[in-house]
């Protein structure tokens, strides 16, 4: 790995590597038929073998590397694996992109890595395949400044044959890339939120903005891809529910490439 390269680089040309991996397992698993489904806290919070076996690969990749660095996963699940998970590639792109000075001082052991292996879970077993993401997102002195998604079946609905999944990333201060910014088309405002966690106060909050339309899709993840794709104006889920793992990485990217996120506090 390029020693040179501040390790904050290094870290995410590892994790882009560790995503592209953590995609072909998840669509091996989706082909071999065989989920392996629990469920963790009701029907709503389930965890798949590839939610595990991910986790796992992308932890014993990191750890191998980094070993100072820290890992915080959704899953709960043994280190490990076997050797054949803890394969990745690197991103040549990423280690040769100049790290602001800030970023760069970034010492292993100050970087924190929050680790969705599959978001979008209970989609992946529904068959709503574009919702799935995989989130590696990281995190210095406190806020979300680098992150790598991966979208295993990007381009699925392309038929057989399409070149499936796609890596996008984003650096605060270098910028967003992987993806194919646009615009809403005539200023429409166009809201994209939960299908699963809907309540009074989220269908309130969404109904303030007046939108012209409101988009009902699973992961948070495939989210805020929408908004940087131009498919939503805006991202609206004003409950809590979504954890630090399913928003370190969008977060990142998000201002990485010039949006904004913000929170309402209850
Ligand atoms: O990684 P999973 O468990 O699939 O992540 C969940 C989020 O935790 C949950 O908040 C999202 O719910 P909404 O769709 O209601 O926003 C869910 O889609 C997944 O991202
Ligand atoms: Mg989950
Ligand atoms: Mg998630
Ligand atoms: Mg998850």
């Amino acid at each position: 790995m390029a020693a040179s390269a501040p390790v904050l680089l290094r870290v995410l040309s590892a994790a882009y590597g560790a995503a592209e991996r953590a995609g072909e397992i998840i669509r091996r698993i989706m082909s071999e038929g065989d989920l392996g489904i629990v469920e963790k806290n009701g029907a709503l919070d389930l965890q798949t073998k590839a939610d595990r076996l991910v986790q796992q690969s992308i932890v014993g990749y990191l750890a191998r590397h980094f070993p100072a660095l820290k890992v915080i996963g959704e899953e709960e699940v043994e280190a490990g694996g076997s050797p054949e998970l803890l394969e990745g590639s690197l991103s040549d792109e990423i280690l040769q992109q100049t790290c602001p000075e800030e970023l760069s001082k970034a010492q292993e052991n100050e970087l924190i890595v929050w680790l969705d292996p599959l978001d979008g879970t209970k989609e992946y077993t529904e068959g709503l395949l574009d919702h799935v993401t995989v989130l590696i997102g990281l995190a210095y002195q406190g806020k979300a400044v680098a992150g790598v998604i991966n979208q295993p079946f990007y381009n699925y609905k392309a038929g057989k044959g399409a070149q499936l999944g796609r890596t996008v990333w984003g650096v605060l201060g270098i910028g967003g890339f992987g993806f194919h910014p646009a615009a809403i088309p005539g200023g429409k405002c166009i809201v994209v939120t939960t299908r699963s966690h809907s309540n009074k106060l989220v269908n309130d909050c969404v109904d303030a903005m007046m939108p012209d339309k409101v988009v009902r899709v699973g992961g948070a993840g495939n989210k805020v891809l929408q908004l940087i794709e131009g498919q939503a104006s805006a991202y609206v889920f004003a409950s809590p529910g979504t954890k630090k793992w399913d928003t370190c990485a969008p977060e990142a990217i998000l201002h990485a490439f010039g949006a904004a996120c913000v929170e309402i506090v209850f």
